[in-house]
This record gives C-alpha cells, sequence and structure tokens, in this order.
C-alpha cells in the first residue's frame, strides 16, 4: 500500500504558486486576492476558512475574511457579493457552504460574478466544465485530478467508481473522470443512496472516489485487491481522548482497507488539504486572468 501523501502535494503545489506570486510582484503585478464570507459559527466551517486565509498568507495573496451571524438576511448576503464582484481588488471570492436554511444558497451561488467564482459552484462554471470550455473547476475534484496525476497513476480505460453524487465532489468528479484528456479517460460509474447493492458496485473499481460524509461507510470487503482509493469524507467524531474533543473520520475504514489496495488517502492529511491548494490556484488564474480573458 501507497499512501497518496495529501498534505505533502498540497505544499508542494503552494510552493509553486508562492513563486508565481514573488514573480508577479517583482514585476509589478497585480498580487493575487481572494475573499471568503462566512455565516455562522459551525466549527468545521470556520476551521476550513481560517485554513484558506492563512494558504493566503503563507503564499502572498492578499486575504479578506467577511464574517457574519446566522442571522444575516439573503439581502445583506446579495448586496455583499454584488459589492465583491465590483470591487477590482478582489480577484475572487467564495461563499462557505453550507449557508442557514432561511438562505437560498441557488440564488447566492448564481449572484457571484462567474469571472470571480473561484469555487467553481457557479452554473456557468458548471456547464463550461461539463462542455470541456475553459473554466474554474471545483476545488475538490480538482485536487483529486492532482493527486492522480502527481503520482502518476494509470486512469485510462480503468474503472472508477464514484460514491456521492453531490454538487461539489460526486457529480463532477464524475464527469472528469470520464474526460478525454489524463487523469480521466475511465469508465465512470456513479453510486449514490438509491443504488442496489453498492459492494458489488464498488468491488469492481479500480479506482474508488467516496464522497458521502458517512464514517466506515467503505469497509475491506467491498474493496478490490490492489485498488487506489480515494477518501474525501471528514466527518468529526467525538473523541474523549482529543483535547478538541473530536476527531476527523473518513468515509472508508482505513485499517482495513489499506492492507488490500495500491493507493489510498488518509484521513485528515489526505483530500482536505489538496481542496485549499486548489482554492488558490483557482485565485491565481483569476488574477492572471486565465480562464476568461
Ligand atoms: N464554498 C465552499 N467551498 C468549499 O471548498 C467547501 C465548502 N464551501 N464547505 C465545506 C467543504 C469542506 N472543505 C474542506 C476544506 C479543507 C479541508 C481540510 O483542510 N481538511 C484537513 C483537516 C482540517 C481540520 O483539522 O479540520 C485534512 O483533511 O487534513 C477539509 C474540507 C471545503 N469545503
Amino acid at each position: 500500500m501507497n499512501l497518496l501523501d495529501g498534505k505533502k502535494t498540497s505544499e508542494t503545489i503552494q510552493d509553486e504558486i508562492a513563486a508565481e506570486v514573488a514573480a508577479i510582484k517583482e514585476k509589478g503585478g497585480k498580487v493575487p486576492h481572494l475573499a471568503a464570507i462566512l455565516v455562522g459559527n459551525d466549527g468545521g466551517s470556520v476551521t476550513y476558512v481560517n485554513n484558506k486565509v492563512l494558504a493566503c498568507e503563507r503564499i502572498g495573496f492578499g486575504s479578506s475574511l467577511i464574517r457574519y451571524e446566522d442571522t444575516v438576511t439573503e439581502e445583506e448576503l446579495l448586496t455583499k457579493i454584488n459589492e465583491l464582484n465590483n470591487d477590482n481588488e478582489v480577484d475572487g471570492f467564495i461563499v462557505q457552504l453550507p449557508l442557514p436554511k432561511h438562505i437560498n444558497t441557488e440564488k447566492v451561488i448564481e449572484a457571484i460574478n462567474p469571472k470571480k467564482d473561484v469555487d467553481g459552484f457557479h452554473p456557468t462554471n458548471v456547464g463550461r466544465m461539463v462542455a470541456g470550455l475553459p473554466a474554474y473547476l471545483p476545488a475538490t475534484p480538482a485536487g483529486i485530478l492532482q493527486l492522480l496525476k502527481r503520482y502518476e497513476i494509470e486512469t485510462k480505460g480503468k474503472h472508477c467508481v464514484v460514491v456521492g453524487r453531490s454538487n461539489i465532489v460526486g457529480t463532477p468528479m464524475s464527469i472528469l473522470m470520464s474526460k478525454c484528456t489524463y487523469p480521466g479517460e475511465a469508465t465512470v460509474t456513479i453510486c449514490h443512496r438509491n443504488t442496489v447493492n453498492l459492494p458489488f458496485h464498488t468491488l469492481q473499481a479500480d479506482i474508488l472516489i467516496v464522497a458521502v460524509g458517512k464514517p466506515g461507510l467503505i469497509t475491506a470487503d467491498m474493496v478490490k485487491e490492489g485498488a487506489v482509493v480515494i477518501d474525501v469524507g471528514t466527518t468529526r467524531v467525538p473523541d474523549a481522548t482529543r483535547k478538541s474533543g473530536f476527531r476527523l473520520r473518513g468515509d472508508v475504514d482505513f485499517e482495513n482497507v489499506a492492507e488490500k489496495c495500491s493507493y489510498i488517502t488518509p484521513v485528515p492529511g489526505g483530500v482536505g488539504p489538496l481542496t485549499i491548494a486548489m482554492l488558490m490556484t483557482n485565485t491565481l488564474r483569476a488574477a492572471k486572468k486565465e480562464v476568461y480573458g
């Protein structure tokens, strides 16, 4: 078993970006600036957004964090989004999800100018991705592609089984793995809560990508010998032995599955850190006007 070290790969990517930022500064160009809107105090969301801001500082991006109480109105959010759309200093911004129930998430996402949608969640970017046009790719699927690429994992003609059909991970991942450029060219199966006999499908997988959010869903008997296993789940589970009171668990029963597969991502230290690196990549592309000219 080989570990797909997301933490290390994320650091490598961030170092590459930092070098580009230094070169931009040298030439007196526009330093990339990422803004993040965070609503409420959910522990996970606060950690992820803080990690994004820290990454910006590390690689020399400008950043702003805009926080609201979870009582914020949809109108207030839409006004702020409009402001960021028109702020020439800000190259890209994200609205951390999930949002409180009284806010229409689709409406919020559609209010973001696609040119600044560095999360790649706007329907324009989703459509462009599907059509194979230049687009901001959602950070988690883009991070998984980077892992496959940098570990030189063969994907052509392989059977890739994606478990989970979220707009953010499962659905875009399945599309990207079927595309005709490396790392893609795979035969793709997508499984979800209505799938009958999930193990039948997962056992066929040469590459198994799991993004469900159910700790330990994938057990060793569901994985083919020699498979590549990518675990996207990061659920906080109570753990009294930790100072924080919780630990992160993936969707894969790591200990037992690791023995069977050729490559596997750990949780933490797998896909999560790459998500941040790819958000930085998208922000750099925004500042360089690479996607929309
Ligand atoms: N608009 C929006 N964009 C997102 O990209 C987005 C989002 N909303 N909502 C939630 C999910 C989740 N997500 C993660 C990012 C980093 C880690 C990460 O860095 N995880 C570390 C551990 C971090 C920790 O200590 O908790 C790891 O797996 O090693 C995980 C998950 C981004 N998301």
